[in-house]
């Protein structure tokens, strides 16, 4: 398998170079050169198999040669078995035709943990073959941070820095992150939005002087290995729903759009998705484009479900690429019109096919206390802010009631307890393993939103021995 990249000009790249790359040289995103194919024989060869059994079957393909398929097959296995439900990613049903799909049973509470559990056992398996260190810097509204300094804590190849924005994740979300106590690990907080950290992680990967020198890589969704074990939730969900002899919908809370694209890539591969959902909040340039074919950009507003007030979202580019009929120079240029104007319109040839797919559904914050509200009336079930987007968008938007949906729960009510009690009058209780977050010793500094601020103190307190 190769990759290439969505503006065309990059080099083709392996399995383990993608892994270890982050952004693509010439700004893009690397994504698969074609699609593997899951056929109807080895869906319904799926079922009832493990979750750890599906996961190296689906993403075998994408590995390919890099990684020899025994040690693979353990290494996913170790993976998920650290997680506290059997089934991994258990499914629930909620109304009718309605199923909750929990992605929150991994060490810090959200879907990251799927993926982020085995990127880090990637880039420990990788950077040994190769002999080589890292210096990954990540931007977080919240979730990706904690798990993603869970997953490269105390790797003796990684320095992992972190960017949240200030005062605009939870308590909880902040403690996950800076109370680790680990030599490799650094948290920083910016005067500014999550928008903004992201910006200052992009412009560290184009300024190639800079990420040579470090060994730049990166842990957000830029990382195809992120996208890569985040398809394999949709296929068991769609299998324990009776794929391949019957379709599914998804309803997903999105913000820089990587899950919403896993679950396209998994349709890519052969699953019978008939619609995509896609939950926003306030923040909801998400919600008008698939209605309107355009974006425009506007600042990002604080929100209940903070790890969504995200306005640029990195993986649309993905998504947009094959708009673009995978004519990588074009989408180039349309992103870095982009980029100046804050604008963007779709070409015409393609779009109805992406509206007939996606459906946008935006709810503001009091509509997403009564979603909390309305599901704990109904079923005893508390959710967090993220996932009531979900699955009130599920019930609002989906096509045909017919085809069962799944709304995906992306975190654990305890990562939110003040919104939670807010709608519910409960404070749901962390799990055991972070009993003492809230009295444990918090370490971050407080940068400006200033490029060369960050890379400055990234160049003086990474440890040696990374990058060129
Ligand atoms: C709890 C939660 N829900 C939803 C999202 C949105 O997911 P994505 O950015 O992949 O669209 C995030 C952040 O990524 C999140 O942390
Ligand atoms: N919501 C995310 C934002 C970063 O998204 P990613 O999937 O690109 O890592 C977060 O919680 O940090």
């Amino acid at each position: 398998m190769r990759y290439i990249s969505t503006r065309g000009a990059a080099p083709r790249l392996d399995f383990e170079a993608v892994l270890l790359a982050g952004l693509a040289r010439d700004g893009g995103l690397y994504v698969p050169e074609s699609w593997p194919s899951l056929k109807p024989k080895t869906l319904a060869g799926f079922d009832g198999k493990p979750y750890a059994e599906v996961a190296a079957a689906v993403m075998a393909p994408f590995i390919g040669k890099a990684i020899p398929q025994k040690t693979f097959q353990s290494m996913v296995a170790e993976t998920y078995a650290g997680f506290r439900h059997a089934a991994v990613t258990p499914l629930v049903e909620v109304g009718e035709g309605v199923w909750i799909e929990e992605l929150f049973h991994g060490p810090t509470l959200a879907f990251k943990d799927l993926a982020l559990q085995l990127v880090g056992r990637l880039y420990d398996h990788v950077l040994k073959k190769q002999g080589r260190r890292v210096t990954i810097i990540g931007a977080t509204s919240g979730d990706t941070g904690s798990a993603a300094l869970e997953a490269c804590r105390d790797r003796r190849a990684i320095d992992i820095f972190i960017l949240h924005p200030l005062g605009r994740v939870s308590e909880v979300q902040r403690r996950q992150m800076t109370t680790i106590d680990a030599g490799n690990v650094f948290n920083i907080a910016i005067d500014g939005s999550f928008d903004d950290c992201q910006d200052i992680v992009k412009a560290c990967f184009n300024d190639h002087a800079f990420s040579d020198k470090i060994g730049m890589s990166a842990v957000n969704s830029i990382n195809w290995a992120r996208v890569m074990a985040q398809i394999v939730y949709y296929v068991t969900a769609a299998v324990a729903l009776g794929a391949p002899n019957r379709k599914l919908a998804f309803s997903v809370p999105s913000g820089n759009f990587g899950n919403v694209y896993a679950g396209y890539a998994a349709k890519q591969m052969g699953l019978d998705v008939s619609q995509f959902i896609v939950g926003s909040n306030r923040n909801d340039i998400l919600t008008r484009f698939f209605k309107s074919g355009s974006m425009k950009v506007s600042g990002v507003v604080p929100s209940l479900s903070p790890s969504m007030d995200i306005q640029i979202s990195s993986n649309l580019e993905r998504l947009l690429f094959d708009l673009f009929k995978r004519n990588g120079p074009k989408l180039g240029e349309a992103m870095n019109a982009f980029r100046k104007t804050g604008r963007f319109a779709a070409p015409k040839s393609g779009w109805p096919a992406v509206q007939k797919l996606f459906t946008g559904y935006k709810l503001d914050d009091a509509g997403t206390l009564k979603a909390m509200a309305d599901l704990y009336k109904r079923t005893g079930m508390l959710i967090d802010p993220h996932s009531a987007i979900g699955v009130a968008a599920a019930e609002a938007a989906r096509k045909d009631k017919s085809i069962p949906v799944v709304a995906l729960a992306t975190a654990h009510p305890a990562k939110f307890p003040d919104a939670v009690e807010k709608a519910t009058g409960i404070r749901p209780a962390l799990p055991a393993h972070l009993g003492n977050l809230l009295s444990r010793r918090e370490r971050y500094d407080v940068l400006p939103k200033d490029l060369g601020k960050i890379q400055d103190y990234v160049l003086s307190h990474r440890r040696s021995g990374s990058g060129n």
